[in-house]
């Protein structure tokens, strides 16, 4: 509920209210930083002025001396603490905010997602949220110190001269604000066009990272490269030209700035003149102006870089919503309205899965990717589902994960509709074909899957696979590095070193997918056994295009076009179904 809440808001506001004690610290801090650097200016414009004069005795000017210092030293530990402080909370905030984002992917990760990007969410994760973090540091804080101070500066002016005041108002308004706005319009073009050519250009290198192997064996990777360089230097200048006429702002306000300065010192003479201010407040009156103004400068230039923050909060909030559970069916969300009572799965050991009628159409698709699914799977059993590339093995599998809601019908774990944001991640492990092995050591690999588990837990389960010989005889044992990306291992190890994890990890729903795909023959065979061993007291769910295995299976569910064509045990389906016999013909042609 609170984390729907928060994504409804988007990704300022949360994070503003949540720190909201400690961003109002960083401002006062601001605030007074920039007082203070002013009274210094000015307490020395009026020393300069009074030394000037010669002083019979060096105790006339000993107050302003002290103030200086005092006012010098304050500013310097007020800028620092204020650094101190804005830095820890907006490094917070980022925290929190990548947490948040991690949270959202996490569960498309585990079943391959949807059109997941790794140059995108990279993008995402380092710039745009780096990008937020500017917003804060360099927009929102400065932008408001320097309005106050504009704001104080003005009104104090007024009192002395109400006409100097407006026109300075109106010179320094413009000096700040005005000339950042027109660049910012000039310019708003090209920011976003690099902002989008740098993501692209994300995307393209880790694509082609991804690649490299086809690249290096197609022989183009001097293609590759040139492209990837035309795409930098495309970017690159892009970049430069907004940095041009950044530069080109920021000369512009220092001679207005310089201007602004004349003007005040020229007024001032001219009150000292009229006799309305001391002659010797005339270049405490210049003097005073510097730090406002570049406090106000700095507050103005911050404009600038206004579309790309929105660029960035733009693309966080369009893949936050890319990758949110879809919405439930009104059914499920009847069902769940005001029930606040504790899902059942949360407090029973066993679980039991039921799609009733289930149906489910992907939101930019025409076609049912499912439709009117029926299943029961019971605690412990075993459930096996076939069929082609795009029959919807994969769909299923994230509708019983929560994953998906479905378009009708509905998914019930324990009896209780799945609702956003799903069970628990508690409930499911998963051991694809694919298992990621860290380079890091063999038994930091396995214990990843449960941070807290000791020497002895990672041995039990090591030995349940068949893999403790073999590591202990490594250099180092269990301590022994394991090579990029688990070079080590042979394929079949690799996969029974997922298999400790998941055996670690004790999690009731153990999903296989294509677990020992890629494999020869009999290293598959070898490890379909010790899956089915060391899982037996599991509920499986084992999604595959092969029959190895199928015997040991409760049910076989056999999917065409979303829906379930056929279904049953082995032997059943042997005995009616021609179109499975000739498959399990096929896959196995020396057992039939
Ligand atoms: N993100 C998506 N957007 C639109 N259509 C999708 C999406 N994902 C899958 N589909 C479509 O839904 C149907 C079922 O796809 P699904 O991935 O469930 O099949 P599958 O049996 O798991 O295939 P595979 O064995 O290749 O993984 C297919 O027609 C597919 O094109």
């Amino acid at each position: 509920m609170k984390r729907t809440a928060t994504a409804r808001e988007g990704w300022l506001l949360p994070y503003l209210r949540k720190n909201v004690l400690l961003f109002s610290v960083v401002f006062i801090l601001g605030v007074f930083a920039v007082a203070c650097a002013a009274a210094m200016m000015y307490t020395s414009g009026y020393l300069i002025s009074r030394s000037a004069l010669k002083p019979e005795n060096i105790l006339m000017v000993y107050v302003p001396i002290v103030l200086v210092r005092v006012f010098g030293f304050g500013k310097a530990v007020l800028q620092y603490t204020e650094r101190l402080v804005s830095h820890d909370v907006v490094l917070r905030v980022i925290g929190q905010m990548r947490e948040r984002l991690y949270d959202r992917l996490e569960p498309h990760a585990a079943t391959g997602g949807r059109s997941f990007q790794t140059g995108t969410i990279l993008g995402l994760l380092a710039e745009d949220i780096e990008q937020l973090q500017n917003m804060y540091l360099r927009f929102l804080l400065p932008m408001l110190t320097g309005l106050l101070l504009f704001g104080i500066g003005i009104a104090l002016l007024g009192r002395l001269d109400t006409i100097f005041a407006l026109q300075m108002g109106l010179y320094t308004g413009f000096m700040a604000f005005g000339a950042p706005c027109v660049v910012l319009w000039r310019t708003l073009g090209r920011q976003v066009e690099w902002k989008k050519a740098r993501s692209r250009s994300y995307r393209k290198l880790t694509d082609a990272l991804f690649g490299m192997t086809d690249w290096k064996l197609s022989g183009r990777v001097s293609a590759l490269v040139q492209e990837l360089n035309d795409r930098e230097r495309a970017a690159a200048q892009l970049y430069r030209s907004v940095q041009r006429s950044e530069w080109r702002l920021s000369l512009l306000t220092q001679v207005l700035g310089g201007g602004a300065i004349a003007a005040f010192t020229i007024w001032s003479g001219g009150m000292a003149t009229q006799g309305r201010i001391e002659a010797t407040a005339i270049a405490a009156y210049a003097l005073v102006a510097f730090p406002l103004l570049d406090a106000l400068i700095r507050a103005g230039h911050s404009v600038t870089a206004l579309p790309e923050y929105r660029e960035s909060l733009i693309r966080l909030q369009d893949t936050e919503q890319a990758y949110s559970p879809l919405a439930p069916t009104k059914a499920a969300t009847a069902e769940s309205a005001g029930s606040e009572q504790t899902a059942s799965w949360e407090v029973e050991d066993h679980y039991q899965l039921e799609v009733q009628d289930g149906s489910f159409k992907y939101p930019d698709s025409q076609i049912w990717a499912v439709q009117n699914i029926h299943l029961h799977i019971a605690p412990a059993s075993k459930v096996a589902i076939l069929g082609r590339s795009g029959s919807g093995k994969s769909t299923i599998l994230k509708l019983m994960q929560g994953l998906l809601h479905p378009t009708s019908g509905t998914v019930l774990i324990n009896g209780q509709p799945i609702r956003s944001p799903g069970p628990p991640a508690h409930l499911f492990s998963t051991l694809n074909q694919a298992p990621y092995l860290f380079d890091t050591t063999v038994a930091n690999n396995i214990r990843m899957a449960k941070p807290g588990a000791s020497d002895a837990d990672i041995q039990r389960v090591t030995r349940m696979v068949g893999l403790h010989e073999q590591i202990q005889a490594l250099p180092d044992g269990y301590t022994t590095l394991m090579q990029e990306a688990g070079s080590r291992f042979s394929g079949g190890e690799q996969r029974r070193l997922a298999l400790a994890r998941v055996l670690l990890q004790d999690h009731p729903i153990v999903i296989l997918d294509e677990p020992a795909a890629g494999l020869d023959p009999w290293t598959e065979q070898a490890l379909i056994a010790t899956i089915m061993d060391v899982l037996r007291h599991k509920t499986l769910i084992w999604v595959t295009h092969h029959l190895r295995g199928m015997e040991q299976m409760d049910e076989i569910i056999f999917m065409e076009q979303g829906r379930i064509r056929v279904r049953g045990t082995h032997r059943a389906l042997l005995e009616s179904d021609e179109r499975y016999r000739s498959l399990y013909r096929l896959d196995r042609p020396f057992s039939y």
